[in-house]
């Protein structure tokens, strides 16, 4: 069998689950999210929580959630972007990850699968911008996943997002960033300060940071599973790198006291001076592409 494509349920939600050409993806409907995606006779390169709870309006700890049309906190975005949600308490992440999505497009081949998702307009919020978000899952040797944006209203629209990409790994504690070597980042920890990375990252402690004025690849060299995971991306100058470490770990939904040991979140983004600002009619993709080598 080289693919096959099924629905399946996990607790209250409706998933698709796709085998391609040795490897295996979950996507559940609410949210678009990701849950798992991993190739045959490797470790998952998606990490999903063994605490995962699968209820509606809820996101689902791991995968890949799809923040939208702002990210973290909304009163950390820049003004452009908070300024127009008159919310008393507004979501982390933005408005769809918890939201049914339609699959609006299927299509299969020897070659690829690629599956289209919108979050379903009825359920989108009175707030939500008038910018259709669209999550292009397009599974060939490896998994890309492109997060497009269309602005059909009549004015500029500014948000932020992300492709929150939780990555299994052996030790959080052993892995090297590269790719980071010589650009800026905003650390939340340290309230919000701009220093410069110097050097590849090695995590010492609780980890939230938003890098910015990034290349097109970083990597994530794991020496315990002797692989490198390679994030090649397009239509993106920032991402954001988060473990919680200890303390923060014991604080989380659905996630064990110790899990931060066996992830790594590197995510694709679109935050502060790069948001995405589009003007009336125009369209933009943001991309990432996830591959693995041999170390
Ligand atoms: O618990 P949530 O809302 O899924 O967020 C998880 C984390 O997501 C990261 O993207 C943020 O940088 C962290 O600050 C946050 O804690």
């Amino acid at each position: 069998m080289t693919s096959s494509i099924s629905q399946i349920t996990r607790g209250e939600l409706s998933c698709w689950q796709i085998y391609h050409r040795g490897q295996t993806l979950v996507i559940a409907e609410q949210g678009a999210q990701v849950l798992e995606y991993r190739h045959d006779g490797e470790p998952p390169l998606i990490w999903l929580s063994p605490e995962a709870a699968y209820q509606r309006g809820q996101s689902v700890r791991g995968g890949v959630p799809v923040c939208w049309p702002w990210f973290g906190g909304l009163g950390f975005n820049p003004d452009a972007v908070a300024s127009r949600y008159i919310l008393a308490d507004p979501p982390a992440h933005g408005l769809v990850r918890g939201l049914p999505w339609t699959l609006v497009e299927q299509v299969q081949s020897s070659q690829q699968c690629v599956l289209r998702f919108r979050p379903d307009p009825d359920h989108l919020p009175d707030e939500a911008p008038g910018v259709t978000p669209t999550l292009i899952v397009c599974l060939d040797q490896h998994l890309t996943l492109t997060l497009v944006n269309h602005n059909h209203s009549e004015s500029e629209v500014a948000l932020s997002q992300a492709l929150h990409s939780y990555f299994a790994v052996s030790d959080s504690r052993r892995i090297t960033l590269q790719g980071l070597d010589g650009h800026p980042y905003v650390d939340a920890l340290d309230q919000w300060h701009s220093h410069l990375q110097q050097g590849p990252l090695t995590l010492q402690g609780e980890t939230d940071r938003l890098y910015l004025k990034l290349g097109n690849q970083l990597h994530i060299d794991d020496p315990g599973w002797q692989r490198r995971i390679t994030l090649s991306v397009s239509g993106s100058q920032s991402a954001v790198v988060w473990n919680p470490w200890v303390e923060k770990s014991q604080r989380l939904s659905q996630f064990p006291d110790d899990a931060w040991q066996q992830m790594i979140c590197i995510e694709t983004a679109r935050v502060l001076d790069d948001m995405l600002v589009l003007a009336p009619g125009q369209h933009h993709e943001m991309a990432v592409r996830f591959m693995t080598t041999p170390l």
